[in-house]
């Protein structure tokens, strides 16, 4: 909880009578533009005050949404009942309403129960403050259209909604060096020859080098159960096995440019290379799954404690790609700077390092150490929250458009099989205990029974 949460509980947060006229005169006076008579606005601000326990804030912000939406509901409302409440149009009504975040009555639910793109929507009569809370920021698609998918955000506890831009694919911010071109993927490196799906051919085509001779994925379109398991131990107990070293580390410099400390290591991963613009085959090839975006039924929906969340509406099975973490590529030293320049307490997402070839080359030039940061664009992989290592998701390494390692996609798939409406989670791999990161730690609410984070729980 923040001090701001504690201080206007233990204060009244109600204005002086006299400036409760002013602030009435300024609503109705707002209203007025819109075209609302002072007769229309007055019962419906006193219920509003009545909900907000006399908070205005929530009803000045935004000039005064809040309020003139709840005028044109009970207008609504006016006008259905005059109507008479026929099945349909009550499924309107209460479409509308849950869209726009109002009240809706228990008989209402129970005349008509609903669903929409197979999400579960909130009908639990027990949920008093969803009911009564016109503050929920839910929305059809957060995409903006611009995935293949519709992805829901569905509000139940009135949180504040997520301030960003979706972007379905990763942009570069402005000095990350991230070159494209044909010229880079050599003629053995992809299948210019192969015609349809290359998962179908008898002899596995040059695409498959990268991952020993076989493709990463099933025809079913899940990732081979060998190859993640491969990626799930080498993920397990990091300091004893898989951890690689950098002479010059990126991450070490760019705190101290003249005295670095020694690399603390980069986990090793596996890549999957999946057929790229250079080869024949078609979109539907079946190494082509991470290029082609989400597909699973994906809603990001609020929690207490954790923020925003990701969860599916249907069963994921082990091995299937949820999406990629998109966000802007920048450069170790702009991330630094960015880190430095910002507020103190405004929200960061996880920023996450593009670290797998930082050991390979003696001296890695700042253009070349990139990470992704997706707190201000990003694709739905923003909302994923940390679990410690019993999370059902992992993130792998995935080469699309080049055979570069310093830039390439990250992609989360199932661990294991997903029930619907399971939170899907994955190991940030925070150091709890490492006070020098860039970006301070959260208090870890987790719930594994593994959690890193024992310092606050000791
Ligand atoms: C990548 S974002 C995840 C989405 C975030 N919950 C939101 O509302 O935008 C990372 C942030 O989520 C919160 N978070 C993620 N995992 C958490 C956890 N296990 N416990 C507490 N907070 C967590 C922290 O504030 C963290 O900085």
């Amino acid at each position: 909880m923040t001090s701001h949460q504690i201080d206007s509980k233990t204060s009244d947060p109600r204005p002086p009578p006299n400036l409760n006229e002013t602030k009435v005169r300024k609503a109705i006076s707002a209203m007025k533009g819109l075209g609302i008579s002072p007769e229309v606005v007055k019962p419906v601000l006193k219920n509003l005050l009545q909900l907000y326990d006399g908070n205005w804030e929530l009803i000045e912000e935004e000039n005064y949404r809040t309020l003139a939406d709840a005028i044109f509901e009970s207008l609504d409302d006016k006008k259905s009942i005059a109507g008479g409440s026929t099945s349909s149009n009550m499924n309107t009504v209460i479409r509308k309403k849950r869209r726009q975040n109002v009240q809706v009555d228990d008989d209402m639910v129970s005349a008509s129960k609903l669903t929409s793109q197979g999400v579960q929507l909130d009908n639990s009569s027990s949920n008093s403050f969803v009911k009564r809370n016109p503050k929920f920021h839910n929305d059809s698609d957060i995409t903006r259209g611009t995935e293949k998918i519709k992805i829901p955000i569905i509000d139940e506890i009135g949180l504040e909604p997520p301030k960003f831009l979706y972007i379905p694919q990763n942009i570069s911010y402005q000095n990350a060096y991230v070159p494209f071109s044909l010229d880079r993927i050599s003629d053995d490196s992809c299948c210019l020859k192969c015609r349809g799906d290359c998962l179908s051919l008898r002899v596995p085509c040059a695409c498959s080098g990268e991952t020993g001779g076989e493709f990463a994925y099933t025809s079913q379109g899940l990732l081979k159960v060998d190859f993640l398991n491969a990626c799930i131990s080498m993920n397990i107990e990091p300091q004893n096995h898989h951890l690689f070293h950098c002479q010059d580390c990126p991450l070490e410099k760019v705190m101290n440019v003249h005295n670095p400390e020694p690399c603390k290591g980069h986990l090793l991963r596996k890549f999957i290379k999946e057929c790229w613009r250079k080869c024949g085959c078609t979109m539907d090839c079946g190494n082509r799954v991470v290029q082609r975006g989400p597909t699973r039924k994906l809603q990001v929906f609020s929690t207490k404690g954790k923020g925003w969340a990701v969860r599916s509406a249907e069963y994921l099975p082990k091995g299937s790609f949820i999406c990629e973490y998109v966000g802007e590529i920048l450069t170790n030293t702009e991330l630094y700077k960015r880190n430095k320049q910002s507020r103190k307490n405004e929200r960061h997402t996880y920023p996450v390092y593009l670290d797998a070839d930082w050991g390979s080359e003696q001296v890695l030039k700042d253009e070349e150490a990139l990470c992704l940061d997706a707190t201000h664009f990003g694709n739905v992989a923003r909302f994923i929250n940390h679990r410690c290592f019993d999370s059902n998701l992992i993130e792998i390494p995935v080469e699309v458009e080049t055979p570069d390692h310093h830039y390439y996609h990250i992609a989360f798939f199932t661990k294991r099989n997903v029930d619907p409406y399971e939170e899907l989670t994955w190991d940030y791999g925070i150091d709890f205990e490492d006070v020098n990161h860039p970006i301070k730690a959260f208090e870890c609410q987790c719930g594994s029974p593994y959690c890193r984070d024992v310092k606050r729980k000791g």
